[in-house]
């Protein structure tokens, strides 16, 4: 495979992108999809590797660079894997405050012992828009809903996510904790073996 040097990151997501770029640090130079569209791709995929490959695939085309996408969410035990892939769109689009406001009413009566969850991210690695071959790496990370939010720190869900390891919620660990831990960071580090740049 040809060295990778420069880089687009496929996502729309502060968040995401902060933590994506603190994680691959110097070794490539990484340009933001936003750059070059504002559009972003309906995620119509069944599974977050389908949605991490069709927006990789869009990155590319637009960039006319290799792009890295990743597809990510919250898997409750006790909803039967949802919000899963909707994840961003539990609330209809309506942010992540309301993401978690739905949640926490859909879990009200579910005791801590049925609370469980894991976050789920598939990174997709693309050198050109019409890749055959992928390069694909999942990250999990399990967890427990809790009751009302807690912390300031990440996005999305991270304030209503229990991490056992820690004992506390993942809004109150250091982004370089977090960084470290997470579904994300697992999923990099599969990448980064799979790059040798690790
Ligand atoms: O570490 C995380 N900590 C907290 N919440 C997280 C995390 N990782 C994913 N999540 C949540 C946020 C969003 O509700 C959904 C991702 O949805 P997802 O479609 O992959 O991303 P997105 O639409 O925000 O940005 P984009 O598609 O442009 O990358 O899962
Ligand atoms: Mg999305």
């Amino acid at each position: 495979m040809k060295a990778l040097t420069e880089l687009v990151l496929a996502s729309h997501n502060a968040g995401k992108l902060k933590e994506l770029q603190a994680m691959l640090g110097d070794a490539v130079r990484v340009r933001s999809v936003a750059e070059f569209s504002s559009h972003e791709p309906e995620e119509t995929g069944l599974s977050f590797v389908e949605n991490a490959i069709l927006k990789a695939r869009h990155a590319a085309r637009v960039s006319g660079l290799p792009a890295l996408a990743d597809d990510s969410g919250l898997a409750v035990d006790a909803l039967g894997g949802a919000p899963g892939i909707r994840s961003a769109r539990y609330a209809d689009g309506l942010g992540d405050a309301a993401n978690n406001a739905k949640l926490l009413a859909a879990l009200q009566d579910v005791p801590d012992a049925e609370r469980g969850a894991q976050f789920v991210c598939a990174l997709a690695l693309v050198q050109h828009a019409d890749d055959p071959l992928p390069i694909i790496c999942e990250g999990l990370w399990h967890g427990r809903i809790l009751h009302e939010p807690r912390g300031e720190g990440g996005f999305g869900y991270d304030p209503l996510f229990w991490v056992p390891e820690r004992e506390c919620a993942s809004a109150e660990l250091a982004s370089t904790e977090k960084n470290q831990l997470s579904h994300r960071a697992r999923a990099m580090a599969l990448l980064k073996q799979r790059l040798a740049l690790a």
